[in-house]
């Protein structure tokens, strides 16, 4: 037996929610790059559940059910409200997250009818609940989700507390449709791995959200915005880079497990940061990021990922670094909870193997002879 470090290359399941192949990323077949400049965000949501885009009566009812299942439970809000209130963003999604599961009569319902409807309700309540967080820790009353609006904008609007500009909604939106999913990464393989073992979605869905925390995964969009705030103009760029290459530090934002050409995502996201910057009259962190770019591709080969370019959209909007990566969590839900459902449709437990190195043959040593 033999390990693979970090599991690269390892065909792990089967799939028919989204694909690589030779750098292109689709969505049940669909190019994202079609997605990413044609489809909203509950469209592609009820795509990568039910397996096939909506026509207008079911998406309209998508948005009903979206819509009427956006408020969290009062307890909910309440145990955020005793959340130290410097505690970090994702930590606190993770905890609301599992406790929406005490409150959902359904929680522990393994039918596939149970498990919709709690997709639904999980997709519907993120944004309430991160909304809900930014504002109770700066002594703010959380605000009601607005019936009928579609995710991108109740969450701009229960962050902010009033109607969102257009232009916002959309750069939001797309942001939404190009992170909603992604093959087998790292925080959707961790709710598979849960709920192979027939735990419910709830358990599958806080495990990916402790999974895209980490700033090699879905941390790094924050992470980016915190390396751009230290660089802190293009005159420094070069010489950051350098250092970072010298010490052979990592560049948060750059390289990817899969993609060696190229994450197909990241142009989307750097031509909404061009536009946005325009917009905010601000192009300091769209000029800087394309240096970045131009110098770490140049001297060490490694593009932009999805992260890179979202960290100046996301503060092109006006949103906090540190709810970038929930912002993720909203749109990868869509993702998680459609593999937990295929993962559910035809389960085996998800037990592999480790390659033994420690030592062999060890005598049991009586304690006080230690
Ligand atoms: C949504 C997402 O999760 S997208 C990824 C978000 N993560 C980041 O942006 C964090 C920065 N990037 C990275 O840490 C990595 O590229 C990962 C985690 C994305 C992929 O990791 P792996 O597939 O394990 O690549 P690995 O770490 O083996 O990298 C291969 C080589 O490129 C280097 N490298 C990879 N990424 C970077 C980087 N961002 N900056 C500098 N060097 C890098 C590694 O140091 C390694 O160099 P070496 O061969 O000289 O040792
Ligand atoms: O696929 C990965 O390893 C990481 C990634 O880009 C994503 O989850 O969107």
């Amino acid at each position: 037996m033999t390990a693979t470090k970090g599991l690269e290359g390892i065909v792990a399941t089967t799939s028919s929610i989204s694909s690589i192949i030779d750098g292109v990323l689709t969505y049940r077949g669909i190019n994202i790059d079609d997605l990413a400049e044609k489809a909203t965000f509950e469209e592609v949501v009820y795509l990568l559940w039910y397996g096939k885009l909506p026509n207008q009566a079911e998406l309209d009812q998508l948005h009903r059910d979206l819509s009427a299942n956006s408020s969290v439970p009062s307890e909910v809000i309440e145990q955020i409200k005793l959340y130290p209130k410097n505690t970090n963003s994702m930590a606190a999604l993770r905890s609301a997250v599992s406790s929406l599961a005490l409150y959902d009569n359904e929680a522990n319902d393994m039918s596939k009818e149970a498990n919709v409807r709690k997709a639904i309700r999980l997709q519907a309540q993120l944004p309430t609940l991160i909304a809900a967080f930014a504002r109770i820790r700066e002594g703010q009353e959380p605000i009601a989700p607005k019936s009928g609006a579609s995710i991108a904008e109740n969450f701009l609007y229960m962050l902010t507390g009033e109607q969102p500009d257009p232009i916002a909604v959309n750069a939001l939106d797309k942001a939404l449709v190009l992170h909603a999913d992604h093959e087998l990464n790292a925080s959707t393989f961790a709710a598979r791995v849960t709920v192979a073992t027939l735990s419910d979605i709830y358990s599958g869905v806080t495990s990916a959200i402790g999974a895209l925390k980490g700033p090699l995964h879905g941390g790094a969009n924050e992470a980016v915005m915190a390396m751009l705030e230290e660089v802190g103009s293009i005159d420094n760029v070069e010489s950051y880079v350098n250092r970072k290459l010298e010490n052979k530090e990592k560049l948060m934002g750059f390289g990817h497990r899969v993609y060696k050409n190229g994450d197909p995502r990241a142009k989307h996201l750097m031509k909404m940061s061009k536009e946005l910057g325009k917009i905010t009259n601000n192009m300091k962190w769209y000029d800087m990021s394309v240096k970045m770019e131009e110098m770490v591709t140049r001297l060490k080969g490694l593009k932009p990922n999805v992260d890179f370019y979202s960290a100046s959209v996301y503060t092109s909007l006006g949103i906090p670094r540190d709810l970038f990566t929930p912002i993720f969590a909203i749109s990868r839900t869509s993702g998680w909870t459609a593999h937990i459902l295929e993962q559910y449709d035809n389960n085996r437990l998800i037990r592999p193997r480790a390659e033994y190195t420690g030592p062999v043959g060890t005598p049991y040593v009586p304690i006080e002879q230690r």
